[in-house]
């Protein structure tokens, strides 16, 4: 029998964490054969819930979970851990931006990326999914110098996924049908997604659009602003799609991307694209080996530049400010 792999998610009582546990326990993070522990950590207030979810878990009965333990205390949550899903964290209400929540939840990320270096296994690989995403990833890796930067990544995954609705949605294709979709930048409303390089059945997307207004005043700002129609429809932001985005993330970055096609993710910039090295920043990436790589070559336009340009502008400004609160 393979080895559980083990699997902390923090923030576990909350209503992604809800979403997510079942989904992992039944395999659908890292595949039909490989069985997982899950180790799951929130806050005091939040373990009676936690336990309340373990119980259900065990309900299940799934032949994948070999077990669940709890924490309060990151150190003792992140220790062995192979995989790190750090979704535990406010979430934002009507009106406020994701950037808004840097004073609220910054200060999680620095003893967690603490937590992480100090006990996480070798083969560790961090997704963090609680907002400001990007940049509470960049204040893990900062405080943990010794796990390798690429391995703390940021979800963009379910902007990449509204954008492949919506553009079946327009052209009614079907999504499995569409190719190299992009979102660049922050996980914000400035993140570009760019259909430049997609394509749909094999023909350019812009070609099968032929929509430029409403490329410019209808695709981007819908997904951009996806998730505040979520929070303002329901009352409470996104769950089972964030969840969802978690395990395609987490589930490509060990098995694969598939051959010819690529997908989203903010990773540590190497310098691509003109996006500064060390900004955790969307890419189109794929993945090969349990690694990502951020595709090379492509032609950007001067619309996808200055989109591009601003987002990255907003995440340097969010990298200034948590440098001015010490967090990193
Ligand atoms: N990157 C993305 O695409 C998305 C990110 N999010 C973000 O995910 C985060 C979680 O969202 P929800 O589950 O809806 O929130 P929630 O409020 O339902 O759950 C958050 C949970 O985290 C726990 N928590 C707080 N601080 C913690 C800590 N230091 N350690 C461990 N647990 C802690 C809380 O007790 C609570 O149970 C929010 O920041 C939200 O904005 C949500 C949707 C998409
Ligand atoms: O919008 C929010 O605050 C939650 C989130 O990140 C999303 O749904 O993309």
């Amino acid at each position: 029998m393979t080895q559980p792999v083990n699997v902390t998610v923090t923030g576990a009582a909350g209503q992604i964490g809800y979403a997510l546990l079942f989904r992992i326990a039944s395999g659908q993070l890292l595949g039909p054969d490989t069985p997982v522990k899950l180790r799951l950590l929130e806050i005091p207030q939040g373990v009676k819930a936690a336990e309340g979810t373990a119980m259900e878990l065990d309900d299940c009965a799934f032949d994948l979970l070999a077990g669940i333990d709890i924490f309060d205390d990151p150190t003792a949550g992140f220790e062995g851990a192979n995989v790190a899903l750090l979704v535990g964290a406010r979430p934002r209400g009507p009106g406020m931006e994701r950037g808004d929540l840097l004073e609220a939840n910054g200060g999680i990320f620095g003893p967690q990326g603490k937590a992480l270096n100090a006990g996480a296994a070798d083969d560790i690989r961090v997704l963090v999914v609680g907002n400001p995403a990007n940049t509470n990833a960049l204040i893990a890796q900062a405080n943990a110098p010794d796990i390798p930067a690429e391995r703390f990544t940021a979800m963009t995954r379910l902007d990449h996924n509204r954008a492949l609705s919506q553009l079946a949605a327009k052209t009614g294709a079907a999504v499995s049908d569409i190719r190299n979709l992009t979102i660049w930048g922050n996980h914000s409303a400035t993140q570009y997604p760019d259909i430049f390089h997609a394509q749909i059945g094999g023909r350019p997307a812009t070609e099968v659009v032929d929509d430029q207004a409403w490329l410019e005043d209808t695709f981007i700002p819908t997904v951009a602003k996806r998730g505040a129609a979520i929070i303002e429809a329901r009352g409470a932001s996104s769950a089972a799609s964030a969840a969802n985005a978690a395990i395609d993330h987490v589930h490509d970055w060990v098995n694969g991307t598939p051959a010819g096609s690529w997908t989203s993710a903010a990773i540590p910039s190497d310098g691509s694209y003109g996006v500064p090295e060390g900004l955790i920043s969307s890419f189109p990436v794929t993945s090969a080996g349990g690694a990502w790589e951020i595709v090379q070559g492509l032609d950007v336009n001067e619309f996808s530049r200055a989109r591009i340009d601003a987002s990255v502008a907003e995440l340097t400004e969010e990298r200034d400010a948590v440098k001015g609160l010490g967090l990193i």
